[in-house]
C-alpha cells in the first residue's frame, strides 16, 4: 500500500487515540483507538469514532476492541488494519511515494513491542520507521528547550502508560514508564463501585466518573453524579450518586503509583538538574494531566511546582511534527527500521 505524499508523517499510536501530524501540514487527524469486527464475517465494520460509540453496546457477533493496552499492541492484525485506516485518510494514498514515518512509543517499551510497531507500520508501505519516546516528544510538544544543558522534568500520563523523564541536551537522563495510566483509574473505579455498591458499571460511565467528579486532591472538589448499572445482587438495572470523595477513594491507588514513580525519577536526578528542575517546575503532558487536582497533589507532595501543558493531549503529537522537522538530524539517536532494534 503506498501513498500519494512523499512527506514525512508522526503518529501518536496511543491507547486512547490516534493523533497524525504531516509535514508541513502540523495535526490532520485525532480519533479514538477503537476498530469494530462483525467476528462471523471476520470483517472490519468501523474505525474510530464511530467505532468507540459501540464499546459495551455491541451484539454477540460485533466486537469493539481497542488493540492497544497499556501503551502496547495487545492485536498486531487489528492495530495493522486501524493504522492503515488512520493513516490512509490522514494522507491519502497513490503508487508514486512511500513516506518516512515516526511513531511515538512509551519510553519503558521492550524491543520485541518495538519490532512489533514497526513492522506493523511498514507493513502499511512506509519507506522507514523511526520511534521517538513519549516524554521526548511531549517534552518537545509543551515548548520546552530540551537542547538546552538544563533539566527539563515531563510527566506524560496516557490512557495506557505514564511516562516520567528528566530531559538535558536533547536526551533522556533519568526515566520511569509504568503501565499506569487513565485506563487503569477507569478500572479502578469500575471494581470500587462493584465491591463497595454491588454496582457493575461499564468503561466509558467510569471515564465519566474520573473526568466529572474525580480529583487527585479531594478537598478542592465536590460534586456528585448519576451512574447507572447493573446490580450484581439483583441482577436489574440500579442507579447510584457517585460523589467526589467516593471516586477519590477508588482513584487513589493508582495515583500514588504516578506520584511514587515521579519520585524513584527525582531520586535518581543528578543534583544540578534537580536543582534545574526546582526553578522551572514540572510539566504533565496526556489526557491524564488533566484529572482535577493532580497537579496541586504532586506540587505538596513533591515540594516542587507541577504545571500542566498547554493543550496536553496534543503535546506528544505536537512534538512528533517538531521532531519530524528535524528528522535528518535526530535520526541517529532514535530506534528505526534503518538499524537493528
Ligand atoms: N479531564 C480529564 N480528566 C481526567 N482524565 C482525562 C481527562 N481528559 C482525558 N482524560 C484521560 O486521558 C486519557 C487519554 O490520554 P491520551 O490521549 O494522552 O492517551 P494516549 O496517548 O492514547 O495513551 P498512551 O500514551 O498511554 O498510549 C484517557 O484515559 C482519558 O480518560
Amino acid at each position: 500500500m503506498l501513498f500519494k505524499i512523499g512527506k514525512d508523517i508522526g503518529v501518536d499510536l496511543g491507547t486512547a487515540s490516534v493523533l497524525v501530524t504531516v509535514k508541513g501540514k502540523g495535526v490532520v487527524l485525532n480519533e479514538p483507538s477503537v476498530v469494530a469486527i462483525d467476528s462471523d464475517r471476520d470483517k472490519t465494520l468501523a474505525v474510530g469514532e464511530e467505532a468507540r460509540s459501540m464499546l459495551g453496546r455491541t451484539p454477540l457477533n460485533i466486537s469493539a476492541i481497542r488493540p492497544l493496552r497499556e501503551g502496547v499492541i495487545a492485536d498486531f492484525d487489528i492495530t495493522e488494519n486501524m493504522l492503515r485506516y488512520f493513516i490512509q485518510k490522514a494522507a491519502g494514498n497513490s503508487p508514486f511515494f512511500k513516506p518516512r514515518v515516526m511513531v511515538c512509543v512509551p519510553a519503558g517499551i521492550t524491543s520485541v513491542e518495538q519490532r512489533a510497531v514497526i513492522e506493523a507500520v511498514l507493513n502499511i508501505g512506509a519507506k522507514d520507521v523511526f520511534l521517538i519516546e513519549e516524554p521526548r516528544a511531549a517534552a518537545l510538544g509543551a515548548d520546552l528547550d530540551i537542547f538546552e544543558p538544563f533539566g527539563n522534568m515531563v510527566i506524560d500520563i496516557g490512557g495506557g502508560t505514564t511516562d516520567v523523564a528528566v530531559i538535558s541536551l536533547g536526551d533522556i537522563v533519568k526515566k520511569e514508564s509504568i503501565r499506569v495510566g487513565g485506563d487503569k483509574l477507569d478500572e479502578a473505579i469500575v471494581r470500587h463501585i462493584r465491591d463497595k455498591h454491588n454496582l457493575m458499571i461499564g468503561e466509558r460511565s467510569a471515564e465519566e466518573v474520573k473526568i466529572q467528579v474525580a480529583s487527585a486532591d479531594p478537598s478542592t472538589r465536590n460534586k456528585t453524579m448519576e451512574v447507572r448499572g447493573r446490580d450484581i445482587v439483583t441482577g436489574l438495572p440500579k442507579t447510584l450518586t457517585v460523589d467526589s470523595e467516593m471516586a477519590y477513594e477508588a482513584i487513589k491507588e493508582p495515583v500514588n503509583s504516578i506520584l511514587r514513580s515521579t519520585h524513584m525519577v527525582l531520586e535518581k536526578t543528578p543534583p544540578e538538574l534537580a536543582a534545574d528542575i526546582i526553578d522551572k517546575g514540572i510539566v504533565m503532558t496526556g489526557g491524564g494531566a488533566l484529572l482535577h487536582g493532580l497537579d496541586t497533589f504532586l506540587t505538596d507532595k513533591l515540594q516542587c511546582p507541577v504545571f500542566i501543558a498547554e493543550d496536553p493531549i496534543s503535546s506528544v503529537v505536537r512534538g512528533t511534527g517538531i521532531a519530524l522537522e528535524m528528522l535528518d538530524n535526530i535520526m541517529d539517536t532514535l530506534a528505526s527500521s534503518k538499524k537493528p532494534v
